[in-house]
């Protein structure tokens, strides 16, 4: 898709905030500082739009960005931050819970694990919890310019197996460095999406 118009609807905390539109909606998730801003800053083509942070899990909301009038990124607050109280945590639980249960538009969720390290038990759970709900979805090895290209293959089955994908589930190594993986998740979200492919 060639992404043009990039427009932050809304930051939502209840169902009651969700836009209204109906266009389809493909949620990003992953533990704070794993890269999800720099991720969604290279799939619209913007340096700076979704902001990148150097304070960890920051965000307790929903954002849902509106790319082009034809879909929703929804990026979902980080998890595993040590500094956010027991509360806090259940609050964004149930707020994770109620959206990815019940959102009719949610066509799809892309999972963000660091490609460095094996993945954390927390992004166990969340893919876990994906599973349960029955979502499709995409899991990105993130910071791949970090690792050297001999250890890819392992990086890639190292994510496969502690997370245990399934053959519906899909992975893409990527980096917002140098792009790489970017026009594969493209793809993915299109087709999830239900939307025409093009060149982005
Ligand atoms: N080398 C390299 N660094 C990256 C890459 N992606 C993200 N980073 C760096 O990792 C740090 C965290 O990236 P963010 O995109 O802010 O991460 P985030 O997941 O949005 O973090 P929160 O805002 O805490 O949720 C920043 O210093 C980025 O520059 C990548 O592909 N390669």
């Amino acid at each position: 898709m060639q992404v043009h118009n990039v427009e932050l609807t809304i930051s939502a905390v209840k169902p009651e905030q969700y836009p209204d539109k109906g266009y389809p909606e493909i949620a990003l998730a992953g533990r704070s500082n794993v890269g999800k801003s720099s991720l969604i800053n290279s799939l619209i083509n913007r340096k700076n739009y979704a902001r990148t942070s150097s304070q960890p899990g920051k965000t307790q909301t929903l954002n849902f960005y509106n790319i082009e009038d034809e879909l929703y990124f929804v990026d979902v607050p980080g998890y595993g931050y040590a500094k956010v109280s027991q509360k806090e945590r259940e609050k964004w639980g149930r707020m994770l819970e109620t959206y990815f249960e019940k959102r009719q538009e949610l066509k799809g969720v892309i999972s963000l694990v660091d490609a460095r390290h094996e993945p954390t038990k927390l992004d166990q759970q969340m893919v876990e919890f994906l599973h349960y709900y029955n979502l499709p979805l995409l899991v990105v090895g993130t910071k791949l310019d970090k690792i050297p290209k001999s250890k890819w293959n392992k990086a890639e089955s190292t994510i496969k197996k502690t997370l245990k994908l399934t053959g519906k589930d899909r992975l893409v190594l990527f980096s917002a460095v140098t792009k790489q993986g970017k026009e594969d998740i493209w793809a993915w979200i299109e087709q999830q999406a239900q939307l025409e492919s093009g060149a982005n």
